[in-house]
């Protein structure tokens, strides 16, 4: 069953279309004639549709940051009946109020296969965050491991932003405003409020997920970089209309303030058949990103690297980063070239895509992640120390892997379970033991 379902997902997945750029305003129409034309309301919309805003910004906030979307559709989404309180599985949200915060180094194997049928939503387990939903500030960290398809199903988070990374199984997402594909080596982004249903392309599906609670995430601005670099506009890719005209119950999902809220419609919300504007859903393929970095010497600053950014009321502060390590040469002189030891007030959450990551020899391994938080000391573990300390300094092809890292301007708060959780390493603090003193005064 499940088999064919994925069969099909793969199948629909394949032949997609995309409009591109980040941050566009797209306008897309699944049915000619469905897009009203010169006016958003008009006394009737085309084709009996239901017009209907969709904002992720206040109306009144500046234009380069104001996010929204109109909606022609079957039904309005106001049509639905109570939502209901459900206890949520693993899905913890902000304040995280369970641990106190641990400045210790703390590193995951990933999180084991569920038992029984599970679709991407009773998949997600929550590592922790900080802020507070209520406020929209902040993040959190989850995981995810599903091996079934949501069915009649559909989920929305009016909490924040979700991130979605996959590192294991492809994805279909089928959101209000059309299909996206996301593959390992892929990031997804739903935006707040946008309701959606996750389907697999293959039998297992493995991943994260960053929740923003904050500004959406942006584009970094690139200073003395120029006009072009790191994750380029031109290849972030926005879904197209397409709509499911579904009868019947539908269960709709909806997280709100750290609750999951529960209600059954008699037809699916994916039924929006017209849309335009730029409060849209997007893909992007980490391995477009244009990594720039030294030439000449010395390890630069991770930042480098930010594909995404989460601005906080503090300039140049972000509330959460999202940072690839991609495949780039190294070719710095009298360089140590892997990260440096170091300590940061920003907080480190990592985690692993494909292969290895060039600070860690062994332990940091795909579907893993590891927590760095503010102020904790690392870097290098003692066998990449030993070992780029006395490397020949040829030019080095880093292309053995897929790292990234949210990094946030608050520390992060364990959930309990990630603290109690079987597949927390004990021990990790030993990949620094050992480090000689080599001292010669
Ligand atoms: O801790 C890490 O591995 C992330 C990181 C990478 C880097 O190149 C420099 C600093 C930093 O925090
Ligand atoms: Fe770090």
């Amino acid at each position: 069953m499940t088999g064919t379902a994925n069969e099909q997902a793969r199948k629909t997945a394949e032949g997609l279309v995309y409009a591109t750029g980040f941050g566009n305003e797209h306008s897309s129409e699944a049915v000619p004639g469905a897009l009203p034309l010169g006016r958003n309301a008009p006394q009737r919309a085309p084709l009996g549709l239901y017009a209907e805003q969709l904002s992720g910004s206040a109306f009144t906030e500046p234009r380069a940051a104001n996010h929204r979307s109109w909606l022609y559709r079957i039904r309005p989404s106001a049509a639905h009946p109570p939502f209901v309180r459900v206890e949520p599985r693993a899905v913890r949200s902000a304040p995280f109020t369970e641990c106190v915060p641990d400045p210790n180094r703390l590193r995951w194997n990933p999180l084991p296969a569920p038992e029984g049928p599970t679709d991407f939503l009773d998949g997600l387990w929550t590592l922790g965050g900080n802020g507070d939903a209520t406020q929209r500030s902040g993040m959190a960290v989850h995981l995810y491991h599903a091996n079934a398809p949501m069915e009649r199903r559909v989920f929305s988070d009016a909490d924040g932003e979700l991130l979605i990374v996959p590192e294991r199984g492809g994805l279909l997402l089928r959101t209000e405003l059309g299909l996206l594909r996301a593959v390992p080596g892929e990031v997804a982004l739903i935006p707040r409020g946008v309701r959606f249903r996750v389907e697999l392309l293959d039998a297992t599906a493995r991943g994260y997920v960053c929740e923003n609670y904050g500004q959406p995430f942006r584009l970094p601005d690139l200073g003395p970089i120029g006009a072009n670099g790191l994750a380029n506009a031109r290849d972030f890719r926005a879904p197209v209309a397409a709509y499911e005209d579904v009868e019947g119950p539908v269960e709709v999902v909806n997280k709100f303030c750290g609750s999951l809220w529960t209600a059954t419609y008699d037809h699916s919300p994916l039924d929006v058949v017209a849309w335009h504007g730029n409060h849209a859903p997007y893909v992007y393929d980490l391995r477009r990103f244009n990594v720039i970095g030294s030439i000449s010497y010395d390890h630069p600053d991770p930042s480098i690297f930010t594909v995404l950014t989460s601005p906080s009321d503090t300039p140049g502060l972000a509330g959460v980063d999202f940072v690839v390590f991609a495949p780039r040469w190294l070719v710095g002189e009298d360089t140590f070239r892997p990260p440096y030891f170091h300590r940061n007030v920003m907080t480190e959450y990592m985690g692993l895509i494909e292969g290895a990551y060039d600070a860690k020899a062994e332990g940091f391994v795909p579907g893993g992640g590891s927590l760095h938080n503010m102020m904790s000391a690392h870097g290098p573990d003692r066998e990449t120390f030993d070992r780029a300390s006395a490397a020949e300094l040829v030019p080095q092809k880093i292309d053995d892997g897929l790292a990234f890292m949210f990094e946030t301007r608050w520390p992060l708060t364990l959930t309990a379970q990630a603290r109690d959780a079987g597949h927390l390493q004990r021990g990790y603090d030993d990949v620094w033991q050992g480090l000689q003193r080599h001292f010669r005064p």
